[in-house]
Parts: structure tokens; sequence; C-alpha cells
């Protein structure tokens, strides 16, 4: 796969798909900078070598063309963090975004509109594929957010163009998710935590071969400790997946995995913030109660194993931490995360309830990368091949 290496854009015009599906608050302000900053080296390099540059990305996902989810919303703030006046164009294949497009001068930047304000765009759309092409000499992928959809700009579009290259960010992505899947050092950890096992179990499965610890955590941990004959009061448990559980206890023991479950447990009595609380052995919670974070000792027991791991992957929150009473889990396994990344331990944190943890915490700058894709991280954990990325390899 090519990426912006060893190429100079002087007087080219590369069309650059990026993930500028950014939150917006109720005045159309973006909320959280993060996708629009991390496109900006790849733009950068291209405008500094004397190029020009037309980027197009999708926002949210709307139903035809609804007002609120067009791309003009974020255009001043695109500008502010690229220094650079981006201009905008109310469409993406019509005449006039044509226009704007071929008088576009080296140095300038044109923002099209929200790509999913054409059906096509979702549906794979060969011509449309083919249309959005007219709008650059070169291709570059720059948006992993979306590398796990087969969409028109994402995966069709890459065979119209000669020249096609993965963008800084594509590049950074995947080089920091192979430092975990392929690790050169050991022991590896993987804390998985979240809501539920079955929307992380290919992701188990795929990994437990690339590791040698799983600590689990947040609601997903119910369904293991009754597999195993636990009582786990009113907590979170999915009962058709308590066979799967086991199964997956038993893979681990054959791949030579150790599997870290929490021992006790910070229980409710409802799911409310000002729920009564208290911490019981996580497998004899009573009635009338569930569980919503890890305790005190799990966290010692999950801190010893993060503090020895070279290589750690963080997927998915130890508990309810939207809530105060039940954040202190996960506020203090990120804690112990960046206190071993300041003593060389490579970490990686994606999903998007991780990451929104990592950031309302404080801990997003002192862990070793913050992965931009939420969906596409957790495909790639899962072994999947991306059409986004594919697309570039071909
Ligand atoms: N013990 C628990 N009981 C119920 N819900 C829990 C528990 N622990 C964590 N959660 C909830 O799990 C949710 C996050 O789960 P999810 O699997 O979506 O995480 P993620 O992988 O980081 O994000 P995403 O799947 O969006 O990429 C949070 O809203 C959190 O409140
Ligand atoms: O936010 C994301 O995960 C990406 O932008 C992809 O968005 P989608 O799930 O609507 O395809």
């Amino acid at each position: 796969m090519k990426t912006l290496d060893n190429y100079n854009f002087s007087n080219k015009k590369a069309l650059i798909r990026v993930d500028f599906n950014v939150p917006l608050n109720e005045n159309f302000e973006v909320t959280d900078t993060t996708r629009i900053e991390a496109a900006k080296p790849s733009i950068t390099k291209i405008l500094e070598d004397g190029g020009a540059v037309v980027l197009m990305s999708h926002l949210g996902r709307p139903v035809g063309k609804e007002e609120k989810f067009s791309l003009k919303h974020i255009t001043s703030k695109v500008s502010e963090i690229l220094g650079v006046q981006v201009k905008f164009v109310d469409d993406c294949v019509s005449d006039e975004a044509f226009a704007a497009s071929e008088k576009l001068e080296n140095g300038e930047i044109l923002l099209l509109e929200n790509l999913r304000f054409y059906q096509e765009e979702k549906e794979g759309n060969e011509d449309f594929a083919q249309q959005l092409a007219k709008h650059g000499d070169i291709y570059v992928n720059d948006a992993f957010g979306t590398a796990h959809r087969a969409h028109a700009s994402t995966a069709v579009i890459a065979k119209y163009f000669e020249n096609k290259r993965a963008g800084r960010l594509l590049e950074k992505e995947i080089n920091n998710l192979d430092k975990v899947l392929n690790a050169k050092e050991k022991p590896v950890t993987a804390i998985l935590g979240g809501a539920k096992v079955s929307s992380k179990i290919t992701v188990i499965e795929n990994i437990l071969e690339k590791i040698d610890h799983l600590i689990i955590g947040g609601g997903m941990t119910f369904t293991f400790i009754k597999a195993q004959g636990g009582e786990i009061g009113d907590s979170l448990v999915e009962e058709d997946k308590l066979n799967l559980a086991l199964d997956i206890l038993k893979l681990a023991k054959k791949r030579n995995v150790e599997v870290h479950l929490p021992v006790d447990s910070v229980v409710a009595d409802k799911f409310d913030k000002n729920a009564n609380t208290k911490t019981m052995p996580v497998d004899a919670i009573e009635n009338g109660w569930m569980g919503l974070d890890i305790g005190t000792k799990s966290v010692a027991n999950f801190t010893e194993i993060i503090k020895a791991s070279q290589i750690i992957l963080w997927n998915g929150p130890m508990g309810v931490f939207e809530m105060e009473k039940f954040a202190e889990g996960t506020i203090k396994i990120g804690e112990a995360i960046a206190a071993a990344t300041k003593n060389g331990t490579f970490s990686l944190v994606g999903g998007g309830d991780s990451v929104a943890a990592v950031k309302q915490f404080g801990l997003e700058n002192r862990v070793s990368y913050v992965s931009t894709g939420g969906g596409a991280m957790l495909e790639m954990l899962e072994g999947k091949s991306l059409p986004g990325i594919a697309a570039l390899e071909n």
C-alpha cells in the first residue's frame, strides 16, 4: 500500500476521503474536534508540497438531504484547525461542485457536501464513485473510522485512480494496531469491558491467539461469573451466552491465556446515579443488587497485571462510568495504564465509550494511542479485512 511518503503533490489535486463524522451540539457546533485534527497531517503535507486538496466525508446517518447533517456546519471549525479558509460547495457531483474543484488553486482546500446525502454512497454505486473521482488527480484515503464500510467513496472509488494512497492517519492507525496484533514484546494484555459479551465475542476469539492476559470488566463480567456458578443478583447477564462464556474460558486455557475476572463488585440497589451502593464479592451478589463497577480488590489485581505488561489494548469501560458512583474502576484502570505507559509500555485505547471515558478523565495524552475508529477498530481486532484499506492494496 502506498502512503504519502516519497511523493510530491506539487501542482496536484488530491481528493481525500476523511472521516469528519464529528459530534455536533444543538447549535451545530463541533463538540469533539479529534477527527478533524487527526486529518491535519495529510492535508498539511499536500498543501506544503504545493498541491490543492478536495475533502469529502459523511456526517451522521441522514435520510436524504437533511440540513442538520450538512457539512456546512463544520466548515469554519475545519478552517480554524487547518489554518486555511476552507471553501464549501453544497453538493458532491453537481456542475457547481465540479466547477469549484476545477478552479481550486494550489494551497486551497475545498470541502464537498455530506456524501450520504446521496444514497449511492452507501450502496457503493460505481457511477457515483466515478463521478466523485473527477474531483482529483490522486485519491487519498485517510478515513480510518469509515474504513470498515464498503461505500462509494471508501472502497469503490479507488479503482478509478492510477495513484491512490493511504493518508497519514490511516497509516498511523494500522501501524498502532499492528503493534498490538503482531506484538514483538510480551506480555500482551487485552482489557475488555463494556456492556455485553455478545458485541465483543469475535474480538475475543481473534485476539486470544495474540495475547497473554485477558482482563474482563464491565457488564460482560456477570455472564462469565454466572456461567461458572456464581450468584450475580440483578446484574446484567446474557443468559443465551452462558455456554459461550465457558467455551471462551476453555479456549483461553488451551491458548495459555490467563483470564482475569473481577473478584469484587460495587453493587447498587437500582440503575441510578443516586442508588444505594456497597461492595460485594462478584460471585455472591444478593438479589435486589446489581454490579455496576469493579471493586477495589479487582482494581488492585488488574493493576498488577497492567504494571507487568509490555503491550496493552483497552476496549470498553470497567463500569457504568457515566455515573460518578460507578466511575472509579474505569478511572483507576485508566490511571494504571497511564502509569505503565510512562514506564515504557505501549498502550492503545479504542471503542466509542472507552475513548469517551479516557477523554472525560483527562487520560488522553497519557496513553500511547487513542484510535479514531470505533467500529473500524473492532473489525480490525476481529481479524477482518477492511474494504477501505483493501481497495488501496489492489
Ligand atoms: N456493570 C455494568 N452494567 C451495565 N452496564 C455497564 C456495566 N459496565 C459498563 N457498562 C456500560 O457499558 C457501556 C459501554 O459498552 P460498549 O460495549 O458500548 O463499550 P465500547 O466498546 O467502549 O464502545 P463501542 O462499542 O461504542 O465502541 C457504557 O455505557 C457503560 O455504562
Ligand atoms: O463514527 C463512525 O464509526 C464512522 O464515522 C462510521 O460511521 P457509520 O457507523 O455511520 O458508518
